[in-house]
């Protein structure tokens, strides 16, 4: 097993050791996966969209669990590096653009659409919180674009003064919003999860 290097990583724990044990890209898949076991959320055969798909760990996670039957399409303005099932896409790109490339691709309806973006962060936490916020809006925007009725969303949003503001237009959009702090998620972060169930 490759040995975690707490000089490179100075944030490397028992999740960042756990990935690289199960070949994940990184230890996000495993909010993911506490995600996926409370509200079973990805079905077999579903259409996925992964907003922030780099370095990969959902898009590994997703395309499991859909099966070879379901279709994943992730984009991300990094490049995604790992191997990937066929049903798997990745544009390398800006969120914002995503409507061209999915019409290019053909595909435009999804059954769940995930947003695990995060804005680079400045070491202001005001300034973070609103890039986080905006590119909520921009998922929200992107799953009213694009999701089936009964569809489902998952969005990271670090937790501030927009964030009851963003839950309630969730709340508006599915038959059921729930907010949803995994485990995994480091102590000292702000994130959390806003998560909707059945499109409307
Ligand atoms: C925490 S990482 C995602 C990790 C991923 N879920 C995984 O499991 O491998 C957040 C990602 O959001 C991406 N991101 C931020 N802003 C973006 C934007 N405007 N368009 C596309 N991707 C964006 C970043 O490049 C970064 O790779």
């Amino acid at each position: 097993m490759k040995r975690t290097n707490k000089k490179k990583n100075p944030w490397a724990d028992h999740y960042t050791r756990q990935a690289q044990k199960d070949h994940f890209a990184a230890r996000s898949v495993y909010k993911l996966q506490e995600i996926q076991k409370k509200h079973r959320i990805l079905s077999r055969r579903a259409r996925i969209l992964d907003l922030g798909c780099a370095p990969g760990s959902w898009l590994q996670f997703a395309a499991r669990t859909v099966g070879p039957g379901g279709r994943l399409v992730g984009i991300d303005l990094t490049p995604v590096t790992i191997a990937l099932p066929d049903n798997v896409t990745v544009i390398t790109g800006d969120v914002a653009d995503l409507e061209g490339h999915l019409a290019k691709l053909g595909q435009t309806r999804f059954d769940v659409v995930l947003s695990d973006m995060a804005p680079a962060t400045s070491g202001n936490r005001h300034v973070d919180e609103a890039r986080s916020v905006g590119l909520c809006e921009t998922a929200l925007w992107v799953a009213d674009q694009t999701l089936v009725p009964g569809g489902g969303f998952v969005c990271k949003i670090f937790q501030g003064s927009d964030f009851k503001a963003f839950a309630d237009q969730v709340r508006q959009r599915f038959d059921r919003q729930v907010t949803f702090r995994p485990q995994s998620t480091r102590k000292a972060s702000r994130e959390v999860f806003v998560i909707g169930l059945g499109k409307k």
